[in-house]
């Protein structure tokens, strides 16, 4: 599990270091509070182990930095105390603090509570996947993909770049669902789903959008690549029928509409009402095609 220790204490920082290392965790550890939120924005922690009294930001205080800012993995807190009292502890949990280990440390009840904090890490990850998949095909739900996109708006204004929407549209799906039945175009969803992953890079975004429409979120698209990307997914689908068990292979189309933003966080709603638009358009213009809207005045 990758831990952050945080603790002033340089001879029990360095004791807690080797002995979460030789129980074989890969661990960072940090001198104060401060340092620890650093750390913690930077990379992703499992687990996150705080002396309670500690220089510019004490323990409570970096718990609830931490929940206060939402991340898609949970982080597991444990407060380290040699404080007694329920109401330090209590105060502790109010916090955020998942749980106490009391100093001076015992090897063996430091390898429990971490036992404890794996299987609920292990919850909570089960809980998050559950919550952000849609059932059928495996990709990001319309939920997800819609915090992504937020996400994304963020970063591409950070960076000053470009950011590409795409919508994506089976075309006369219900013929599918009519001539072969609802399994066969659950089939036909869940290949076209799997074409769209391999078609795109690893940090590029899918979901569904509900019933037969997909959105696509390219980082750092502009207009030229994300038409190229859109391309590369039309050719995709279109280029062999989709099998299906027992049945006679289903070729089928898809229409997509990309919208190019470069502005505010807040435009993810015209970002998606642009792509509808030019999606719309690829509709009007025969399906099986990719249209882009570019954004103007953003
Ligand atoms: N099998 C299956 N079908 C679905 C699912 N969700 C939505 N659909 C179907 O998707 C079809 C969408 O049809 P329409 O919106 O009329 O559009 P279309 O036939 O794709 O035609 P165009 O978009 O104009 O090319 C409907 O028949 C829905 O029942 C699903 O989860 N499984």
């Amino acid at each position: 599990m990758k831990i952050l220790v945080a603790e002033d204490d340089a001879t029990s920082r360095l004791v807690l270091g080797a002995t979460l290392r030789s129980l074989g965790h890969d661990v960072t550890t940090v001198e104060d509070g401060a340092a620890a939120l650093e750390a913690w924005r930077r990379e992703e922690f499992g687990l996150v182990i705080s002396d309670w009294l500690m220089p510019l930001l004490d323990g409570p205080g970096l718990c609830r930095h931490v929940r206060a800012e939402r991340r898609p993995h949970y982080t597991y807190v444990i407060l380290l105390t040699s404080l007694e009292g329920k109401g330090n502890y209590l105060s502790g949990i109010e916090a955020g603090a998942d749980d106490f280990i009391t100093k001076p440390l015992d090897r063996e009840v430091l390898a429990a509570r971490l036992s404890v904090a794996e299987r609920i890490i292990g919850l909570h990850e089960a809980l998050r996947i559950e919550a952000t998949r849609d059932r059928l095909t495996g990709l990001l739900n319309r939920g997800a993909i819609l915090d992504e996109l937020q996400r994304e708006l963020h970063r591409a204004v950070r960076e000053d770049g470009p950011t590409a929407t795409m919508l994506l549209d089976i075309d006369h799906f219900k013929r599918v669902n009519d001539t072969y039945g609802h399994l066969v175009g659950d089939v036909v969803l869940r290949e076209i789903a799997r074409r769209l992953q391999l078609t795109l890079r690893p940090y590029d975004r899918v979901g569904r959008f509900g019933g037969e429409e997909f959105v696509v979120l390219i980082t750092h698209g502009d207009a030229e690549q994300s038409a190229l990307i859109g391309e590369r997914i039309r050719a995709a689908v279109a280029a062999e029928p989709v099998e299906v068990p027992g049945g006679q292979p289903v070729s089928v189309t898809v229409s997509i509409g990309v919208a190019i933003g470069q502005g505010s966080p807040d435009d993810a709603d015209r970002l998606l009402a642009a792509a509808d638009l030019a999606l719309y358009r690829a509709k009007a213009n025969g399906r099986d095609r990719v249209e882009v809207e570019p954004l103007a005045a953003l």
